[in-house]
């Protein structure tokens, strides 16, 4: 099969596994079209949402972009990372329907015979008056209500699309309900991500409450093995572990993942399987931390596992509401407000590279 696919690299170093991603493309394409560029080009908007809000919204006028190619029989795409955590962007704001389906997405996220990614990002139009819709399939093909790192680069990608500048934010709906990233001017983002979701019918675990409805510190065995968890939903469900049977403070670099994760994930505890994140207090205000995604394996870092992590904590006694949580790929700053409950996160979200298919 001939294969043709175009790639724009922005200027900033790509990380180690975008390199594995633009040597995909170098082994596959029979010609490859484009190499570097040295400068993002920004393009005019031709959608602006409503209740976007903006500071100094400066728009550039430079005529085209490599996202605003149409060619039928391509698709365009931007690859985007948080901390590590990467995925393919596709602007979707023409049509309520995802461009791609869960099987191509599946391809897409191979590391090998696709693009490699831990997840596939649509950007479709907003509803339930929100300016954007977020929908998202993890590198199984199964598609989660919500992702943390993703909608971080949501913004980002949206920002480029919409060629907005300076400090702004927008609304998003998600499985998860409306989420609202605010881009930074250092480029960060910073995202309300709502309410915490507690009661364990909800989150969902069939773990017997013990605390307000909640599943706090609660024991699973899991193999053979007791472990304390708390289980939270952050629209997606999160089961949060400190410490297990004779071991008070887990030490997160010991532990095997590969194997004791996939346990977790299809523990019969959780009926709509789990992430789970294992983690280790530095102190009050520090954690650090390692995730087995649902749907995707350990990845290199998780927005809303960083976000239950902090209410476990808190929940826990372990820490408090203001934190940084140390993952795989770099931190995150995250707070759990006590004024209104909400946690909200900060952190990183950077574009790697554009690219295109054949569909
Ligand atoms: N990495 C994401 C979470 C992605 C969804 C998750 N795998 C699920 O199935 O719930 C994040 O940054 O939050």
């Amino acid at each position: 099969m001939a294969i043709t696919a175009t790639i724009s690299v922005p200027i900033t170093s790509p990380t180690r596994r975008s390199l594995a991603s633009f040597n995909f493309f170098q082994s596959y394409s029979r010609s490859i079209l484009a190499t570097r560029q040295s400068t993002f080009k920004y393009p005019n908007s031709c959608m602006v949402a409503s209740s976007m809000k903006t500071e100094t919204p400066a728009k550039t006028t430079s005529s085209t972009s490599f996202l605003h190619q149409k060619e039928s029989g391509f698709l365009h795409f931007a690859k985007y990372h948080g901390l590590g955590n990467d995925f393919v962007l596709i602007d979707n704001r023409d049509s309520s329907e995802p461009k791609i389906s869960s099987e191509k997405a599946v391809q897409l996220c191979d590391r090998n015979f696709g693009v490699g990614a831990d997840g596939v990002i649509f950007v479709l139009p907003g509803i339930n008056g929100t300016d954007y819709t977020m929908r998202i399939f993890n590198s199984d093909g199964s598609e989660p209500e919500m992702c943390g790192n993703g909608v971080r680069c949501f913004a980002k990608f949206v920002s480029q699309l919409e060629s907005l500048h300076g400090r702004h934010s927008f609304t998003v709906h998600t499985g998860a309900g409306r989420i609202v990233p605010e881009v930074l001017e250092d480029g960060n983002v910073k995202v309300d991500m709502g309410e915490p979701i507690l009661k364990a019918s909800d989150v969902p675990t069939k773990l017997s409450p013990n605390k307000d409805h909640a599943a706090v510190k609660s024991e699973i065995d899991v193999d053979g093995v007791i472990w304390n968890v708390t289980c939270v939903s952050m629209g997606n469900p999160h089961c949060v572990s400190f410490s297990r049977k004779g071991v008070q403070n887990l030490i997160v670099d010991e532990l095997n993942l590969a194997e004791i994760g996939p346990k977790f994930e299809r523990h019969e505890m959780f009926p709509a399987r789990t992430n789970t994140e294992f983690v280790q207090v530095l102190s009050n205000s520090h954690l650090k931390m390692r995730v087995w995604e649902r749907g995707a394996a350990e990845t290199l870092a998780c927005g809303t596992g960083a976000c239950a992590t902090v209410v476990a904590a808190v929940l826990e006694g372990r820490a408090g509401r203001n934190c940084t949580v140390d993952l795989p790929g770099g931190p995150l700053q995250i707070e759990w407000k006590d004024e209104d409950n909400h946690v909200y996160m900060t952190g990183s979200a950077d574009l790697v590279y554009y690219g295109s298919l054949p569909l």
